[in-house]
This record gives structure tokens, sequence and C-alpha cells, in this order.
């Protein structure tokens, strides 16, 4: 049987000490399948970022367990975990952290150029649709283009997982649509694992699997048996 791509067990997080600590996770217990696309649903402040920061290895927790496959995050050394997110892991956020003094292949080759078994970088920015604006910087394309440079840089190096923070964010809804089919074609082509926090409940429908969060844990973990394509949804 395949491992899942991610398990937790009484995972926690607490920012700060004494009376001001904040609970961000109390004890998650979660299983994460290989393949899937993931949604992370939930108010503002319940966890959700603190989450994906963990297993994407940019963060820690202050208990508990996290593995990817069998191995086990939150007993790597700070040069273990930096090797797990250049191996494995690619992020895409909000704002699109590109650098402005590079073109959109420039920022792409940023990453191609230390990962293992990156893809060209003209072919990860022909999958997100920018073949053409390959020499472009990031003040001559749009917000929606901005973004597809990012998941270009993101999917560059073929990673196992992609995790997505509110990746439509600041997009109107038929931009946020062509970002989202590039996600849903990255987990179909390279079969990488998305995990993805939005608000946008409706983007939900284009999952396998929904998590719901309230206050630091999972209320609820729903699997979609009628997953839409992104352009079926609306939002
Ligand atoms: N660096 C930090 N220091 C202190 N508290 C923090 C820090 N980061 C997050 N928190 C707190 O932890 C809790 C969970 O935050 P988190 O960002 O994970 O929530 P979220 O569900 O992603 O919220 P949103 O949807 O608004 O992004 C919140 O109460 C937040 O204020």
């Amino acid at each position: 049987m395949q491992l899942p791509a991610y398990a937790t067990k009484g995972l926690t997080k607490v920012y700060g000490e004494g009376r001001s600590a904040v609970h961000a996770l109390r004890g998650v217990d979660l299983e994460i399948p290989a393949g899937e696309i993931v949604v992370l649903l939930g108010p503002s402040g319940s966890g959700k970022s603190t989450l994906l920061n963990i297993i994407g290895g940019l963060d820690r927790g202050t208990a508990g367990e996290v593995l990817f496959r069998d191995q086990r995050l939150h007993e790597m050394s700070d040069a273990e975990l930096t090797r797990y997110r250049r191996d494995h892991v690619g992020f895409v956020f909000q704002f699109y952290n590109l650098m402005p003094s590079l073109t959109a292949r420039e920022n792409v080759e940023l990453v191609t150029e230390i990962a293992a078994d990156p893809m060209d970088p003209d072919e990860a920015l022909s999958l997100v649709g920018l073949k053409e604006r390959t020499d472009h910087f990031p003040a001559q394309l749009s917000g929606g283009e901005q973004q597809r440079v990012a998941i270009a840089r993101a999917i560059a190096k073929q990673p196992d997982v992609l995790f997505c923070d509110e990746p439509t964010g600041a997009l109107d809804s038929a931009t946020g649509r062509s970002v989202l089919k590039v996600l849903a074609d990255v987990n179909a082509r390279l079969g990488s694992t998305v995990l993805m926090v939005t608000h946008a409940s409706s983007q939900a429908q284009m999952a396998d699997r929904v998590i719901h969060f309230a206050d630091g844990n999972i209320g609820e973990i729903v699997e979609n048996r009628n997953k839409l394509t992104p352009e079926q949804i609306a939002w």
C-alpha cells in the first residue's frame, strides 16, 4: 500500500508564552493521501496556514509528530528540513514573491538551478500558458500572469507536494479559474499532491478531500465524490 503523503499525530503549535500564548494548533491528527487535491477551509485564525507551514517544513510544531512518507520532519535538523523543502515541496502564496529584476524565465531558473530533477524552465512556463512571456519582467505582467509565473516556479522542480496558500486571493474569478486549472493539471500530469488553503469555499468542489478547520483543530474531513473541474466552479 502506498504511504500517505503526510501523517500528523498530536500536532500542536503555540505561539508566544504565558498569558499572551496563542494555541494555533491543538493536537491535530491527520492523514493526507498521496496524489490528492486537498482543500483546507476554515475561519480566519483557525490554524490553516500554521498547519501548511509546518508540514511544508517552513516552521516547526511545538509538540507532536509530522511524517512525510516515512520521514520524521519533527526530528529533522534545520539543514535536513531545508533539503526536504528543496527536494520535495513547491510553494505558491497569495502574493507572488517574484524577484522584480529577473524575467519570468530567470525567476523559474532560481529554482531549477538547485533542484534534483527539474523541468526545463520554458516547459514549466508553457504549462501555465506563458510561453510567449518568458522574457518579460514581473512589472510587465498582470496579477494572474505573475501568479502563473509563481506556479511555474513551484512546479518546475516537479515537486511531490504543492502547497498553495490563497493562490487566487488576489485575482479576479476568471484569472483565478485559470490558475486553479493549472493546479489541477499539475496534479493530473505530475501526480503531485496539492494542498490548498482558500477562503472561497466553492473551490472545495475541485478537491478530492476537504478538511474543515475550526479553532486549531479538524472539525470534519469530507471526501468529495463529485469532483468538478475549475471551469465548472463559480465563486
Ligand atoms: N507568528 C505568529 N505569532 C503569534 N501568533 C501567530 C503567528 N502566526 C499565527 N499566529 C496566530 O495563530 C492563529 C492561527 O493563525 P493562522 O495564520 O494559522 O490561521 P489561518 O486559519 O491561516 O487564518 P487566515 O485564514 O486568516 O489566514 C491565529 O490566532 C494567529 O493570530
